[in-house]
């Protein structure tokens, strides 16, 4: 087929994707439909010349992010709508600079240009005012060093997988033996709190629907037993508060671990949800075992197998009758069956009694 024939046939794809009546945008399933076939027209009528460009300038984008967040442009236009001259006396900043941060913000459609030069929001401009999504933009270029280093470390290693926490490229680049989070928590703990509140929203999401909206977790709570839930390595605990909001009368324990810096630092969650300072690679402590349901709620695809392994044999040794939760698995739901069996497999690896 020629060049032109496949983008017709693409197109042709494209239109049969959505049928008359579809809810074309909550419909999550003719959502993802509808994008992969756009995506693949837009890969179809893009140059190579300016494939390679997009990837190589994509950091470009992401510091232009990080700087129109550091000036507070996006809750500046979010108010009200403005030109750059007025946002440079607000800011400070040079008027020719916020020109052309705001340039590329109006390419990526996260504010909008009318002719007179005056900025207002989009949808978009709106979500870069979330806590979580600025967060989420500051957490991820803060370790633009890590990838950058990357390719050093491999060629220096003879290109083998990282097999242990600690000899990984992220201890390569920050020149540490900690692994990632512990020397977050230990020496950067501003950065630890920023990336905490991005997993608090994960750039205002929902990626994907809760878990406790599809998972049975109603006839669990309703077994009397002293601890209902733990939410292992839950961060500042917005699963289990989720979790709380949706069965607000449940009265046995619900119990949310992570390292002890992270737990010193939540600042909101609701007092029946207790604070546990816990390492998940040492043993559970006895006053969680027993639980019904242990949360492991975006851990596993951070760690090596062997450490996925000891997450898991402490969780098992501490669990009694109840169910063992990735909300992971739920990327079945969303299409991500890759992750999802990978995920599996490392449970009957370690779990073997639960092989269904
Ligand atoms: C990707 S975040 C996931 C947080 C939360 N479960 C969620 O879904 O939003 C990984 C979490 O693991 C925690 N963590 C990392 N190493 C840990 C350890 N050795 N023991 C306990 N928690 C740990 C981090 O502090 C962080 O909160």
């Amino acid at each position: 087929m020629s060049s032109s024939e496949v983008i017709r046939h693409l197109i042709e794809g494209l239109h049969s994707s959505a049928t008359p009546g579809d809810d074309l945008y909550s419909d999550e399933r003719t959502r993802i439909k509808l994008l992969g076939a756009a995506q693949g027209l837009v890969a179809a009528l893009t140059r190579p010349d300016e494939a390679v460009a997009s990837i190589t300038h994509g950091a470009g984008r992401h510091m232009c992010l990080q700087v129109a967040n550091d000036l507070g442009l996006f809750d500046l236009i979010v108010s009200k709508s403005r030109s750059a001259h007025e946002m440079a006396s607000v800011t400070g900043a040079d008027e020719k600079l916020i020109v052309r941060i705001m340039r590329m913000m109006v390419a990526v459609g996260f504010v909008e240009q009318s002719g007179d030069g005056v900025y207002s929001a989009t949808p978009m401009t709106r979500v870069m005012t979330l806590p979580s999504v600025k967060a989420g933009v500051e957490h991820t270029l803060e370790g633009l060093d890590i990838l950058q280093s990357t390719p050093e470390y491999l060629k220096k290693n003879g290109y083998h997988l990282p097999r242990t926490m600690t000899d990984t490229p992220f201890q390569f680049a920050r020149k540490t033996e900690l692994d990632n989070h512990k020397y977050y928590a230990e020496v950067r703990p501003e950065t630890m709190k920023t990336f905490q509140v991005f997993m608090d929203g994960l750039y205002g999401g929902p990626a994907r629907a809760p878990w406790w909206t599809w998972y049975p977790i109603e006839d669990v709570l309703a077994v009397d037993s002293d601890v209902a839930f733990v939410d292992v390595a839950g961060g500042n605990g917005h699963q289990t508060a989720g979790l709380l909001r949706a069965y607000p009368g449940v009265k046995s324990r619900l119990i949310v671990q992570d390292l002890p810096e992270v737990i010193e630092g939540i600042k909101v969650l609701d007092s029946h949800i207790e604070r546990m300072p816990y390492d998940f690679l040492t043993p559970q402590p006895e006053t969680v075992k027993g639980a019904r349901v242990f949360l492991l709620s975006n851990i596993l695809h951070d760690h090596p197998d062997n450490v996925c392994h000891t997450i898991l044999g402490n969780i098992r040794a501490a669990y009694d009758s109840g169910p063992l939760q990735d909300t992971d698995l739920g990327y079945d739901r969303a299409g991500d069956r890759s992750t999802a069996s990978a995920t599996r497999q490392r449970y009957h690896d370690v779990l073997p009694e639960r092989r269904s």
